[in-house]
């Protein structure tokens, strides 16, 4: 919450400006009853009509005064609303940024879009509210308490009986409602959640004709959100008839002991009717109330979620900036008695890695699917921090690089080739920032890419649909290269990147990577590929299996020899590699 009022605190004048108008247009309106009463009292009753023109002239040019008023306060409010909701939503999104996976893995995605939306959006309606009208139901209500006492101290004790009642039962009631609320934006999450899975998979949800299957999930999903938000809302729903009984009788009774004492001439008519009249406002205040219970609440819930984020801790260790703050150079890497598991999880998905590359050299990293394969990848950039041994770039502990200066010289290329909606030189120099035209031609080139780029009508500027929807999986692969490429990395990780191209495309591909001086590691399930490395690193349930050239595995290990037969029949063991490092 603290962190939350931070934003507010650049548009403090602004604030106070808001919150002077909208007691000054607060004042006008308590003020009224007074006039009303000296209206009745000492005009009408006395039929002496300049009083009666003097004070309807003092309320009409207090009104007009209070209605300027009104405005600017409206323009103040909202301007102050609309920086903090760009604020907020601006300090999320960094924050989000500099979250780890693990960070990510806690919160899911949808949550996280409904908190840096809709939550942010309801913040942001609060804080108008807040500045616009918020402030003034409970104002009217105390200050009107407070003027029909110093008009008749007697009868307004009617009033200061019944008003702490009813303010009790509406905290009571908010603190049940803030708590649904809290639900319902987690019901929120889950349509959100349902609707995000199924725009993305809409491919394959038409393919395997699951519309039905989709549908029903979804109306399982908002059926919840309908029915949490139903509870809520009717909790709130019951606060109005309770205020509205309250009130009704006291009025009653004001009017029944008023009356008792016009007869006896303890109070005149228009006192009566000056304390009626702000019980009416009173009553009318507090009938916005069940509103205002529904704006609180629902905003007490987003301000929690919200807050979560701010103060989720980064668990990822930034590197001593004074350590290799130059950056990878040669770009060697040496595992030593490295293990991890996913934050959370028991198993250990890596256990024990030893092995290393020279500045430069070449690994292709082969195993069965979820050997941990990728998991050692996410590892070299940080994307999760080992739990035991270490990592060393140019015999520098990666936890002692700046994370920035780690991940420049780094090209990932993740097994799912992820673009984004733009143009393909965007996506392209997308890689590094400011990369020129003629960098990201060249890394379309060595990506083998440029020939199908030129070919399209509008080459480099064509545009890319939703994670490039319109390219084939090769053509989307190879973009995902030349991204990693143009940023001349140090270390080049490819995580299955070829898998979608044909043998004579990979090929040029990777005697195109020759020109990059780089240490490159390649995750890779054909040997053609995994043979032309410096060395083969074979990987099974986590762990190091066998290690070694070609020619070496084919000799020491088994499970390589059958992988081999698999690929390339008997006549595959005798196959030479042609060394595509440097
Ligand atoms: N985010 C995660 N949280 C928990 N466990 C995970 C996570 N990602 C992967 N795993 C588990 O870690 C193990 C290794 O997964 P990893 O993705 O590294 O395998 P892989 O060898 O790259 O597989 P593939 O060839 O299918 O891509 C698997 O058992 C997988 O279930």
């Amino acid at each position: 919450m603290k962190k939350l009022s931070s934003f507010l605190k650049p548009y403090w004048l602004l604030i106070i400006l808001a919150l002077f108008l909208m007691i000054v247009e607060l004042g006008v309106e308590l003020l009224q009853p007074l006039f009303i009463a000296k209206i009745i009292d000492d005009g009408i009753l006395q039929k002496d009509l300049s009083v009666v023109i003097k004070w309807g002239g003092i309320m009409v040019g207090l009104s007009i005064f209070s209605f300027l008023g009104g405005i600017v306060n409206s323009f103040t409010a909202s301007h102050v609303s609309q920086s903090f909701g760009h604020d907020v939503r601006k300090s999320l999104f960094s924050k989000i940024q500099a979250f780890s996976f693990a960070n990510l893995n806690n919160i899911p995605t949808s949550s996280l879009i409904t908190r840096m939306t809709n939550d942010v959006t309801q913040l942001q309606n609060t804080v108008f509210m807040g500045l616009r009208i918020m402030a003034r139901a409970p104002l009217i209500v105390i200050g009107g308490a407070i003027m029909a006492m110093t008009v008749d101290l007697k009868l307004s004790l009617v009033l200061v009986i019944s008003i702490p009642i009813l303010v009790f039962f509406l905290v009571w009631v908010m603190k049940r409602a803030a708590k649904l609320f809290k639900l319902v934006q987690k019901k929120l999450d889950g349509v959100n959640n349902v609707m995000r899975e199924n725009l993305t998979g809409m491919r394959l949800i038409k393919a395997f004709l699951r519309k039905e299957h989709e549908i029903g999930r979804f109306d399982g999903a908002n059926d919840e959100l309908k029915r949490k938000t139903m509870t809520s809302l009717r909790l709130i729903e019951t606060t109005m008839p309770v205020l509205m009984l309250v009130m009704n009788g006291a009025i009653l009774v004001i009017l029944w002991l008023g009356s008792g004492y016009i007869t006896t001439g303890d109070i005149q008519v228009g006192e009566v009717v000056a304390i009626v009249n702000y019980a009416t406002r009173i009553a009318a205040s507090l009938s916005v109330f069940s509103w205002l219970i529904t704006v609180i609440s629902r905003a007490k819930a987003s301000a929690d979620r919200v807050t979560e984020i701010f103060e989720t801790p980064i668990d990822i260790y930034e590197g001593k900036k004074e350590i290799r703050s130059d950056g990878i150079k040669g770009g060697g890497i040496k595992f030593l008695d490295v293990s991890f598991r996913y934050p959370g999880t028991d198993n250990a998905v890596l256990k024990h890695l030893n092995f290393s590359i020279d500045p430069g050299g070449s690994l292709a990293i082969m195993g069965a699917t979820g050997s941990g394969k990728t998991s050692l990848f996410q590892l070299i950039p940080r994307l999760y921090e080992a739990d035991g041994g270490s990592i060393l770039i140019d015999e520098q502990n990666v936890k002692d690089f700046p994370l920035d200066t780690l991940r420049k010289k780094i090209g990932y290329v993740p097994q799912e080739a992820l673009l984004f909606s733009g143009t393909i030189k965007n996506n392209i120099a997308w890689g590094k920032e400011g990369a020129t035209d003629e960098e990201v031609k060249e890394a379309a080139m060595h990506a083998q890419v440029h020939g199908t780029v030129m070919k399209l009508p509008k080459q480099y500027e064509t545009l890319l649909g939703q994670k490039g929807v319109n390219l084939s999986g090769g053509q989307k692969q190879r973009l995902s290269i030349a991204r990693a490429l143009v940023r001349k990395p140090k270390i080049l990780l490819l995580d299955d990147s070829t898998s979608a191209l044909d043998l004579k495309t990979e090929s040029k591909l990777l005697s195109a990577l020759k020109s990059y001086t780089c240490t490159t590691i390649i995750i890779t399930q054909k040997i053609s590929t995994a043979m032309e490395a410096d060395k083969i690193l074979l990987l099974e349930n986590g762990e190091v299996l066998a290690e070694g050239k070609h020619e070496e595995l084919i000799h020491t290990s088994e499970l390589y020899r059958k992988i081999v037969h698999s690929q390339f029949g008997e006549e595959g063991i005798a196959i030479e590699p042609k060394n595509f490092s440097q």
